[in-house]
């Protein structure tokens, strides 16, 4: 199948290149364990580009989470002792993710810190991320900040249940995250929930596909997955930009795909609005 080539890199035997091209940014926001991580390894996994080498893949995706600022030395104790705020949006570094967004949407090869939960801070490493058709960036704020929200073409926010974050937290937390149970809770009723009320979930407002259920939810993710391929199709062919690919102009996940005309700025049309325009809830 043409889209299937495509997520292999070749459509009808020719290379692909991504160099250069502004990419379809995908933003991925929602509560801690809601399942961003999942949802996004869903799609890369249908799309065929999880085994595919860093510096080939057409679909690439990156975590707010790389984009923490550094601790002083009294908060990094703070922190290992689950006493510090990792959900506030000062928490990031805004400037950053801007600044690496943009250089995405220039089809620039840039350079994401990578970031260690077991020591709360980044590690000295970096990873490359090389220019790809289509960026997924997954975080709790993405859309806090006006003009990161901005940039995202599409933007999908995973809805799942708080009781089945908690326990899910509790258990990675524990598992992955090297913590014990009692700063799990305590981190989480005096952090996490509060600042998830304040900052997370009013941000659902702005999303233009809410995924109820997470990764559980495979006809939204199957959606998605379309209109992913779709937007690869039509550019491999040069019919369209991610610039004509606003929600706005549709409703559903391909017939956006087939507008060759309308938005021509970076921005899509809808974007400082109040994010109730033609957002599309998949239950
Ligand atoms: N649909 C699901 N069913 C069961 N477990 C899930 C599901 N989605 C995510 N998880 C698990 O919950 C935890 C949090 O999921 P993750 O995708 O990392 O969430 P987020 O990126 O939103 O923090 C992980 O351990 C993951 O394996
Ligand atoms: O050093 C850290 C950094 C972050 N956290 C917590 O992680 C979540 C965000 O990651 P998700 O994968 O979306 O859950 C956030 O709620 C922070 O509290 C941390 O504990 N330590």
């Amino acid at each position: 199948m043409a889209a299937e080539n495509l997520c292999n890199g070749t459509v009808n035997g020719r290379m692909r290149t991504s160099e250069g091209k502004t990419p379809f940014l995908i933003g991925v926001a929602g509560g801690t364990a809601s399942g961003k991580s999942t949802v996004c390894k869903r799609i890369m996994e249908k799309l065929g580009q999880v085994d595919v080498d860093q510096t080939e893949r057409q679909v690439v995706c990156i975590s707010q989470d790389s984009f923490y600022r550094e601790l002083t030395p009294e908060n990094k104790l703070k922190a290992a002792k689950g006493q510090y705020n990792f959900d506030h949006p000062d928490a990031f570094n805004e400037d950053l993710i801007l600044q690496t967004l943009q250089d995405i949407l220039a089809g620039k090869k840039c350079q994401i810190p990578v970031y260690d939960y077991r020591t709360n801070s980044r590690t000295d490493q970096y990873i490359t991320i090389y220019p790809a058709d289509v960026v997924l960036v997954e975080g709790i704020l993405v859309f806090y900040f006006p003009e990161v929200r901005d940039l995202f073409h599409m933007k999908l926010f995973v809805d799942t249940d708080s009781d089945t974050r908690l326990a899910r937290r509790v258990i990675r937390d524990i598992n992955e995250r090297g913590r014990d149970l009692e700063q799990v809770l305590k981190q989480y009723m005096n952090f996490v929930k509060p600042n998830f009320e304040e900052f997370c979930l009013p941000t659902k407002k702005f999303a233009d596909v809410i995924i109820p259920r997470g990764a559980d939810n495979t006809v939204a993710i199957d959606l998605i997955v379309q209109r992913i391929r779709d937007f690869l199709f039509n550019r491999a062919r040069g019919v369209i930009n991610p610039h004509t690919l606003s929600s706005a102009q549709s409703s559903s996940a391909s017939a956006a795909v087939s507008a060759t005309s309308a938005a021509s700025s970076h921005r899509p049309a809808h974007r400082t609005g109040s994010g109730d325009k033609q957002r599309t809830c998949l239950h």
